[in-house]
């Protein structure tokens, strides 16, 4: 479980079986201890796929018992236009796999309006950050004046696609907006909404978590650590957080290191 400091903020750990599970919830239960001393809040962004299972140990002593839920605010890096009671819904995912296993306040809880259609859904996201902001639940980013959170648990699809960001999509350069909606994602459900990469790269902390479905991660994982000579960049290249990015790579997605 060698630990490599690519570069001065980022940070890769390959894992084998459940050492990744528990690593990554020791490293979410820190910093919520963290930012929970520092300012009274924990602001936590999650993503669909994958990243609920690999947060499982969470759930078991000893942080389902430390952990201060009551100061967490969880919200959504991506989120199909679907309902909540849906089975694409990342946040019946989340609610089945996470949520409604521990006390987080349901007010803490920022879900999509899954009565909008696309594009009213992710303006009403982005009014909601807002409305967090002035009631200073969320601060602005002094460096890039989007909102910053404290931690975003982010996956990568085999294509490099990290939130509804997908390659060679114009969303990708997407740099006004804070939320933004795709009607074509590649990967279905197509109509989704996402946040935008000034906003991923406003957060303090960032956890890359990749464990291999078998359907080709690691080639991504390469392209994106190893020495890659592409010029157009993946979208997982280009995130980059205020603090920290740290890898989570289970063998298989760290293959081809
Ligand atoms: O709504 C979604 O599809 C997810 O939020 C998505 O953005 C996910 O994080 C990546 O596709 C990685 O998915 P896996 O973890 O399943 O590889």
């Amino acid at each position: 479980m060698a630990e490599t400091a690519k570069s001065d903020n980022k940070k890769v750990e390959v894992f084998e079986n459940d050492d990744l599970a528990v690593s990554l919830a020791s490293y979410i239960a820190d910093l919520s201890d963290k930012f929970t001393k520092e300012k009274g809040s924990f602001t936590v962004v999650l993503s669909g796929g994958t990243l609920i299972d690999n947060i499982r140990k969470l759930l078991e002593p000893p942080h389902v018992n430390s952990v201060d839920w009551s100061k967490w605010h969880v919200f959504w890096l991506d989120e199909r236009v679907v309902p909540k009671t849906h089975e694409d819904s990342n946040y019946k995912l989340a609610y089945d796999g996470f949520l409604s296993k521990v006390p987080i306040p349901p007010g803490n809880v920022y879900a999509i309006n899954d009565t909008l259609p696309a594009e009213g859904a992710a303006d009403d996201y982005e009014a909601c950050l807002k409305h967090l902001v002035e009631s200073k639940v969320l601060p602005l980013s002094s460096a890039t004046g989007f909102p910053k959170f404290d931690l975003m648990l982010l996956g990568m699809g085999p294509d490099g696609h990290v939130a509804s960001l997908f390659p060679r999509h114009p969303l990708v350069k997407e740099n006004q907006r804070w939320v933004t909606f795709i009607k074509d994602s590649p990967k279905p459900p197509p109509e989704r909404i996402t946040f935008t990469f000034p906003v991923i790269n406003s957060s303090d902390y960032i956890a890359m978590v990749v464990t291999s479905t078998g359907a080709g991660e690691e080639h991504a994982v390469h392209t994106a650590l190893g020495a890659s000579e592409n010029s157009e960049k993946l979208p997982v290249e280009l995130v980059s957080p205020e603090v920290e990015l740290k890898w989570f790579l289970d063998k298989e997605a760290a293959s081809k290191l």
